[in-house]
């Protein structure tokens, strides 16, 4: 047996299999992270935990009969290879959590912490399923534009890298646009790190977005299919993260007037309550569209009816066909459809029932409060409503009034499916 294994022990060495296990002797390979102090003769080392060590038996015997240059036998270089393969099939993978803060007192936008480059620089943007450029607000924007948006630098950055030749240009529904450049840089989310992000860079903004002065860029979180980057379109940053996830999902929690969040990786169950509600997703032009199952106005009977949409974090209100719409603010007393102020509109002091929509069996309702949504002017007596006809956009889109009546989960495997859970 011992030729068996000298033999075998020489072949490993040949191979360099051997090489593939840890360095004898000498080296503080064994997962713990040694740090201390040199000079004046005297050492001390201070042990730390390595948080992503897993202990493997197989490789400690290993060792030992390495140390004392005893052939090692075979079962046991078995045993390694396959704890090896065991521990790689569990290794810790990534997770994020960031919070998502509405930017005014009527939830219009909400904007999510994130860093970019090295020194970091940090900047506050705007997550948006709707959409999947990730741009900044940066040194190439022209002054004029900039009103008090936090700027990335890449010159300030030395992991920056310019993309020769990459331009961007973008348009949204709402009409407002940009456009510029494009560097990748290290990228990070509430703790989820991607080294080569795609980050665009601002060279020209519209109008709306000089004044949102609270939001210092987007962070396109749709299907990469929409990426407007050319000649070579880019990755969002949840299809960068995803290979290391603990799970290719994000989770929405928005909230009414307070500071929800971005989960990256996995599902936390202290955010939502019964069941999550999984429909299929339509990845078709880019969007995250499914089917919504139905709706009702206040405690009237549920109307069952597919409507085809899309959620959309970055729209502020809700955009529903006009017969749903007008089935809603016929039970609104003074509401009309206002030309003037472009959309359906109501005394303030009206009282306004809730809306509910169908995810599959489940059943969503938007309560008052959020379509209630703001004074057309401050101090108006008439109010804006948080739902709104999408006859004009081609699209119905569940935007963030719908979104805050729920936890909703995105999950990007394939095929991608949408889940929404009450809260
Ligand atoms: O704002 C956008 C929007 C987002 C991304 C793109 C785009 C063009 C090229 C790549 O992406 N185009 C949009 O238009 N909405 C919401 C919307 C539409 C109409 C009115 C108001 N809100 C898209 C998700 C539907």
């Amino acid at each position: 047996m011992i030729v068996t294994n000298l033999v075998l022990t020489a072949a490993l060495a040949v191979l360099g299999l051997a090489s593939a296990l840890p360095p004898k002797i000498g080296t503080t390979n064994i997962g713990e992270g040694v740090s201390g102090s040199l000079g004046g003769g005297r050492a001390t080392f201070k042990q730390t935990r390595n948080p992503r060590y897993r202990f493997n038996g197989a490789r400690a015997v290993y060792r030992t009969y390495l140390k004392y240059g005893v052939p090692v036998p075979e079962d046991i270089i078995k045993a390694v290879k396959y704890t090896d393969a065991l521990h790689a099939a569990q290794v810790e993978r990534d997770t994020g959590s960031a919070a998502a803060v509405p930017i005014d007192d009527v939830d219009i936008a909400y904007v999510t912490p994130v860093t970019i480059g090295t020194p970091p620089q940090t900047l506050q943007l705007d997550f948006d399923t709707g959409s999947s450029d990730l741009w900044v607000f940066s040194s190439h924007t022209p002054a004029s534009q900039v009103r008090g948006q936090e700027i990335y630098s890449p010159n300030k950055s030395s992991t920056a890298k310019l993309l020769e030749g990459h331009t961007w240009s973008i348009t949204y529904g709402d009409g407002s646009a940009s456009r510029g450049n494009v560097y990748v840089d290290n990228f990070t989310v509430g703790g989820l790190s991607v080294a080569q992000q795609a980050v665009q860079t601002a060279q020209q903004v519209s109008s709306s977005f000089t004044s949102e002065t609270n939001i210092d860029g987007l962070l396109g979180l749709g299907f990469s299919t929409l990426n407007t980057v050319s000649p070579k379109s880019q990755l969002t940053f949840f299809d960068n993260a995803k290979a290391s996830l603990d799970s290719p999902v994000f989770t929405v929690d928005l909230k009414a007037q307070a500071a929800g969040t971005y989960d990256f990786g996995f599902i936390d169950k202290a955010k939502y309550t019964g069941e999550i509600t999984y429909v299929p997703v339509n990845t078709n032009p880019g969007y995250w569209t499914f089917t919504s199952s139905g709706y009702a106005v206040g405690s009237g009977s549920f109307s069952s009816q597919s409507i085809t949409g899309i959620a959309d974090t970055g729209t502020s209100l809700v955009y529903l066909p006009t017969a749903i719409v007008t089935a809603y603010y016929r039970q609104v007393s003074g509401a009309t459809n206002s030309r003037n102020y472009g959309g359906y509109v109501f005394p303030c002091s009206s009282a306004l029932p809730t809306f509910t929509f169908g995810v599959g069996d489940a059943r969503f309702t938007i309560p008052s409060s959020y379509i209630s949504y703001s004074p057309i002017a401050p101090g108006s007596s008439t109010c804006f409503g948080g739902l709104q006809s999408s006859s004009g956009l081609g699209i119905n889109i569940w935007g963030d009034v719908a979104l805050k009546a729920a936890f909703v989960v995105f999950n990007g495997a394939n095929p991608p499916t949408i889940g929404w859970a009450k809260k």
